[in-house]
C-alpha cells in the first residue's frame, strides 16, 4: 500500500505538471493562432482578386474564396478547441481526477490504468491521461464491477476484466489518501464528502455517484423516467448530472436549449445554478411552471378561478361546435373588417370532420386569403394606384426601403400591392396570431362556467393555436409530486416530442390540493399518451444523519423504515423543546441559535411566512420570503417550509411543530417529514402549547 501511495503521488505530480504546462502554453497558442488568422485574412483578402469577368473567372474566384473560407474555419476551429482545453484544464487543476480503474483486455497481457476526472484530458490524441466521467469506461467504475465484464462503446460490446478500482482524496498536486474499493459498501470518499458543511450552493456529485444513481444518470432508453426517492437521496443531484451526461453523450446534435428544467422557485433555481457550469456545461432553460405558462400567453390577463379542468377541456375541445360569440370582431383602425358572424360563416366552411385545432388553422388561412385577394384586386384599381403618388419620402422609405418611381403598369401594380400589404400588416398579424379567437368564451361554454382558470386558459390557447414545441427534446421536472395531473397533461401537450425525467417523493407532497398527484395516476396519464414510464426508486439517505433519517422516515413513511439505507450512520438525536407561548418560543429560539456554529448554514423553518417574519422581527436573522433569490453562504435564515423544501442545511430548527399546519390530517405527516429532512447534522423541534 505504501508503495502504491508513492507511485500514485508520483503519477499525480506528473499529471498536475502536465496540466499546468498545458495551461501555461495554451495562452500563447491561442494568441499565435489569433494572429495567424488576422494576418491570413489581411493577405488572402488582397491576393484573392475578385474577378467576375467571365464564367471561368467566376469559377476561379469562387474556388479562391472557398479555399480562404476553409482556412478561416480551420483557424476558428483551432481557437475553439484551445479554448475548450483551457477550460477543462482550469477545472481539472484543483482536482485532476478522483478515481482509477484498471482494465485488462482479452488479447493484452497487462492491465491498463484509466484515471477518471470531471473532464477528459489528453496531452496527445493517442494518450488519454484523464478520461471524462461520462465516458463508457467510467461507467464500469460507477457500476462497481470487479472481474470479467464489458462496456459499450459506439454501441459495440467490449469485453474486459476490471482488475483494480481505486479512489483518491487529493487536492492540486497533493495526494491525501487512496482507497482500494472492490464493492462500495463503505465508500470512504462519499462519507467524507457528505460530512462537509452545507453551502448556499449545491455542488456536483461526480466523484461519488453511486451505482443506483448512475443507472438513472445514464439511462438513454426510457422515454419517461420516473424517479421516486426519499428525501436527500440525491434526486436533484442526479437530474443535474444527467443533464451533463446527455449533453456529452449527444454532443454532436444536442444543445442546452433543447432541454427544459422545471424548478419549484427562484431560490431553488439559484441554489442549483452552479452545478452545471462547474461540470463545464451550459445550463438548460430553467423556469418555474408559472413562468413557463407565461411563454404561451401573449398578454397579461387576470384569472378568477383556482380550479383547473384541463382533462375535461382536453376531451371536449376537439369536438366543440363554435358559435359567433366564440369569435371577436377583427378591426383595423376601429373599422370592423370581419364581424363575429362573418368569421362564424367562414368557420362553417371548414370540414366538420376535422379536429377543432385544424379547423381553426384552416379558418385562419381563409381569412388571410380573403384579405390578400382584396389587396390583389385593389392593387389593379387606378384610384388606389394613384395613392402611390401621395406617399411622402419617409413613407416610401418605410414601405419599400427606398424612393420609388415605377414606370411600367406592372411595376405600378406591384408597388400598389406592396403599399396595401404594408397598410394591412397589423390586420394580417392579428389574423395570423388568431387574436380573433375568444378563448375565454370558448372555455366558458365548454365548461359551462363564468370563471376562468389560468391553466385552463393557457392549455386552451396552446391547443387551439397549435403552439406545441416539437423542438424540445428533454424535459426534467424536479419535485414532481407538487404538480397536478392537469399540469402534466398541459406539459405533455406542449412538448409532444420530449423525453421526460420526473423526480419526486410522494412523502413530500405538502401543498393543499383536492387531488394530490399519485405516481400511479401519473404513470397512467403517460401511458394514455403511449409513453411507457420506467420507475426507479432511491432508498438511500445521503443528506441526513442516521438519527435524523430515522426521525423523518418514522413520520412520513414508517412502512419504509426497513428499506432505508443511511450513509451517515449515527449522529445527534433530534431535540424536542416545549414552549408555553410565543415569547417563550422566542427565548428558546435565541438560545438555540446561539448554540449553533455560525460558520455552518442553519434554518429556522416555520409553517408560514407570517411566523417567519414575526420571528425575524424578534431575533433578527435573515428572513426569506417568496421572492427570495439567494441563500447566504453561512449563518441562519428563517423561512417557511414551502420555500425550504428542496434545500438543505447543516442545522434545522422547527419553530412550531404542533401547529395546525403540521397536524393537518392529510398533509401534516408529509410536512413534518419534509421539514425534518432538510437537516443534515442537527434537528431541534419546538412546539408551542398555547
Ligand atoms: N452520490 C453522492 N455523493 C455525494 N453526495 C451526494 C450523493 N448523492 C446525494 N448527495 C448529497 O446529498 C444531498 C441531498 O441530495 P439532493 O438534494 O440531490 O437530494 P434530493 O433527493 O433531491 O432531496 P430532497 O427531495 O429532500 O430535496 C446533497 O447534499 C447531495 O450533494
Amino acid at each position: 500500500m505504501d508503495n502504491s501511495f508513492k507511485l500514485e503521488q508520483k503519477h499525480l505530480t506528473l499529471v498536475h505538471q502536465t496540466l499546468q504546462e498545458t495551461l501555461d502554453s495554451i495562452e500563447k497558442l491561442m494568441s499565435d493562432n489569433a494572429n495567424q488568422a488576422k494576418n491570413f485574412k489581411k493577405t488572402a483578402g488582397k491576393e484573392t482578386a475578385l474577378n467576375f469577368d467571365s464564367y471561368a473567372d467566376n469559377l476561379d474566384t469562387f474556388a479562391a474564396i472557398e479555399t480562404m473560407n476553409k482556412q478561416i474555419d480551420s483557424f476558428n476551429n483551432k481557437q475553439t478547441q484551445l479554448q475548450n482545453t483551457k477550460s477543462s484544464v482550469t477545472r481539472l487543476l484543483p482536482a485532476p481526477y478522483f478515481a482509477r480503474i484498471d482494465l485488462k483486455y482479452p488479447d493484452e497481457t497487462e492491465s491498463i490504468p484509466f484515471y477518471i476526472g470531471s473532464a477528459g484530458f489528453s496531452p496527445t490524441p493517442e494518450e488519454p491521461m484523464i478520461i471524462d466521467w461520462r465516458s463508457p469506461i467510467a461507467d464500469l467504475y460507477y457500476n462497481n464491477k470487479i472481474g470479467k465484464t464489458h462496456y459499450l462503446a459506439n454501441e459495440r460490446k467490449i469485453n474486459v476484466t476490471v482488475a483494480t478500482r481505486r479512489q483518491f482524496l487529493l487536492h492540486n498536486a497533493v495526494l491525501d489518501d487512496i482507497f482500494d474499493t472492490d464493492v462500495a459498501i463503505q465508500d470512504p470518499l462519499l462519507v467524507k464528502t457528505l460530512q462537509e458543511n452545507k453551502n448556499s450552493q449545491m455542488s456536483s456529485i461526480t466523484a461519488t455517484i453511486q451505482q443506483e444513481q448512475n443507472v438513472i444518470i445514464r439511462d438513454t432508453k426510457s422515454t419517461a423516467l420516473l424517479v421516486n426517492g426519499i428525501a436527500g437521496s440525491g434526486k436533484t443531484s442526479v437530474v443535474l448530472q444527467r443533464i451533463a451526461y446527455l449533453l456529452y453523450r449527444y454532443r454532436d446534435n444536442l444543445v442546452s436549449s433543447d432541454m427544459l428544467l422545471l424548478t419549484p422557485n427562484t431560490l431553488f433555481t439559484n441554489y442549483i445554478n452552479q452545478v452545471l457550469p462547474s461540470l463545464g456545461e451550459e445550463s438548460p432553460l430553467q423556469m418555474t411552471f408559472n413562468q413557463l405558462m407565461t411563454t404561451f400567453i401573449s398578454k397579461s390577463i387576470s384569472f378568477e378561478s383556482e380550479t383547473s379542468h384541463v382533462q375535461e377541456l382536453a376531451s371536449k375541445l376537439d369536438n366543440l361546435a363554435l358559435t359567433a360569440t366564440d369569435f371577436k370582431n377583427i378591426k383595423l383602425n376601429d373599422i370592423t373588417i370581419f364581424s363575429q358572424e362573418d368569421i362564424k360563416q367562414f368557420f362553417d366552411q371548414t370540414p366538420k370532420t376535422m379536429s377543432l385545432t385544424k379547423r381553426i388553422t384552416a379558418l385562419s388561412s381563409i381569412l388571410t386569403d380573403e384579405i390578400e385577394s382584396k389587396i390583389e384586386h385593389d392593387s389593379k384599381n387606378g384610384k388606389v394606384q394613384a395613392e402611390l403618388s401621395d406617399l411622402t419620402d419617409s413613407q416610401q422609405e418605410k414601405i419599400f426601403g427606398r424612393l420609388i418611381s415605377p414606370s411600367s403598369d406592372i411595376a405600378v401594380q406591384k408597388a400598389t400591392k406592396k403599399m396595401l400589404l404594408w397598410r394591412n400588416r397589423q390586420l394580417l398579424k392579428q389574423i395570423d396570431q388568431k387574436d380573433w379567437l375568444n378563448i375565454a368564451q370558448i372555455i366558458k361554454s365548454a365548461l359551462n362556467t363564468q370563471q376562468i382558470n389560468h391553466l385552463d386558459y393557457t392549455f386552451t390557447r396552446l391547443k387551439l393555436l397549435n403552439l406545441a414545441q416539437k423542438r424540445l427534446r428533454f424535459v426534467m421536472i424536479d419535485e414532481i409530486q407538487d404538480y397536478s395531473l392537469d399540469q402534466i397533461l398541459f406539459l405533455l401537450t406542449a412538448f409532444p416530442k420530449a423525453h421526460w425525467t420526473l423526480v419526486g417523493d410522494q412523502f413530500q407532497s405538502i401543498l393543499e390540493s383536492n387531488h394530490p398527484l399519485t405516481f400511479t395516476n401519473l404513470k397512467d396519464l403517460f401511458e394514455e399518451h403511449n409513453i411507457t414510464v420506467t420507475q426507479r426508486n432511491l432508498y438511500t439517505s445521503y443528506r441526513s444523519s442516521g438519527a435524523i433519517t430515522t426521525a423523518f422516515i418514522k413520520h412520513g413513511a414508517p412502512d419504509l423504515l426497513e428499506k432505508i439505507n443511511t450513509i451517515q450512520t449515527g449522529g445527534k438525536e433530534p431535540v424536542h423543546v416545549e414552549n408555553k407561548d410565543f415569547s417563550d418560543l422566542i427565548t428558546s429560539l435565541s438560545l438555540q441559535v446561539e448554540s449553533l456554529d455560525k460558520h455552518e448554514l442553519s434554518a429556522i423553518v416555520t409553517s408560514d411566512l407570517n411566523l417567519a417574519q414575526a420571528i425575524h422581527d424578534k431575533i433578527k436573522q435573515t428572513v426569506l420570503g417568496n421572492t427570495a433569490e439567494k441563500l447566504p453562504a453561512s449563518g441562519i435564515v428563517v423561512l417557511p417550509l414551502t420555500l425550504a423544501k428542496g434545500l438543505e442545511f447543516d442545522n434545522v430548527i422547527i419553530a412550531d411543530a404542533n401547529s395546525k399546519y403540521y397536524l393537518d390530517s392529510q398533509f401534516g405527516e408529509n410536512r413534518i417529514y419534509t421539514a425534518f429532512s432538510r437537516a443534515s447534522k442537527t434537528l431541534i423541534i419546538n412546539s408551542v402549547t398555547d
